[in-house]
């Protein structure tokens, strides 16, 4: 994972360059210890640790959060409603704080660029009542209002892949068609992206729900050709770090990295497929 505090990836991006400042850092599951709290004293200073100790109860009320999404949706999925819970019991998830500041010029720039997130499950806050994110639906950008009190969830790339592993096997063994057809169903990620305004600043709280770095996200045993191989969030991250895409189709891309041209267990690929612009986790 990458942490600390960086001007938005203005390397990954050709045009529309980013309007905006992000600090991040990891957060442990389940630790007994100030993991967020100590960051931000070893990073910025004795000074900063109460700071740090407010995001760490953030991070802490989040986890819970998203648990208790997860279990709703393992419930969904007939999966029950620990399933998850135990799945991310001792994660790192992310926590990204981001600034986009008053833009002179905000039809040259974007906040965020647009991506799915790579992540699970992300909770995000909208703070204050200045709108910036936006959803494409339908081949249309849509703002997604900020409410007060309210938080934004979207559901990541990796639930995205078990998801549709899951429910193929519990619904529709031996249906591949189905299983393509649930990909595009109801837990699908979205594209989003973040815009800036010309007189306002904007600010925003991400808390990206991770696997652990070696745990492996793979569906269970099917019998028919798998779409996605067996992969670990390390690799997942390593993967969007280096090849930003600005549509949906992350996993695609990663899967034929990863073994081309089927899922088939190959050494990754030395070259991926091109890519374009996005930032991602
Ligand atoms: O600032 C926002 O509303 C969105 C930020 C975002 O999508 C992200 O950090 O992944
Ligand atoms: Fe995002």
């Amino acid at each position: 994972m990458v942490t600390g505090y960086t001007t938005a990836h203005s390397d990954r991006f050709v045009a529309n360059l980013p309007w905006k400042e992000t600090l991040s850092f990891g957060h442990r599951h389940g630790g007994n210890d100030d993991f967020v709290a100590d960051y931000f004293a070893s990073t910025l200073g004795d000074a900063f640790k109460p700071l740090g100790e407010v995001y760490q109860a953030y991070c802490e009320a989040m986890e819970e959060v998203s648990m208790a999404i997860m279990a709703v949706l393992g419930e969904s999925l007939g999966l029950g409603s620990g399933y998850y819970r135990d799945f991310f019991a001792d994660s790192c998830s992310i926590m990204r704080c981001n600034y986009y500041p008053p833009c002179p010029e905000p039809e040259r720039t974007l906040g965020t660029g647009p991506h799915c997130d790579p992540s699970a499950l992300t909770v995000l806050l909208q703070d204050g009542d200045v709108h910036g994110l936006q959803v494409l639906v339908g081949g249309a950008w849509r703002p997604v209002r900020p409410e007060p009190g309210a938080f934004v969830v979207n559901i990541g790339d990796t639930f995205m892949v078990r998801h549709c592993s899951f429910t193929y096997l519990l619904r529709y063994p031996g249906k591949l068609e189905v299983r393509k057809a649930l990909t595009n169903g109801r837990y699908k990620s979205c594209l989003h992206r973040a815009v800036v305004r010309r007189e306002q600043e904007r600010r925003s709280l991400a808390f990206f729900l991770c696997p652990r770095d070696d745990r492996v996200v793979r569906p269970p045993a099917c019998g028919e050709r798998r779409l996605y191989p067996d992969f670990t969030w390390a690799d997942f991250m390593r993967f969007t770090q280096r090849h930003y895409r600005a549509d949906t189709r992350t996993l695609d891309a990663f899967a034929h990295w990863l073994s081309p041209p089927a899922c088939s267990g190959a050494a990754p690929a030395a070259s991926p497929p091109a890519a374009t612009q996005a930032a991602t986790v």
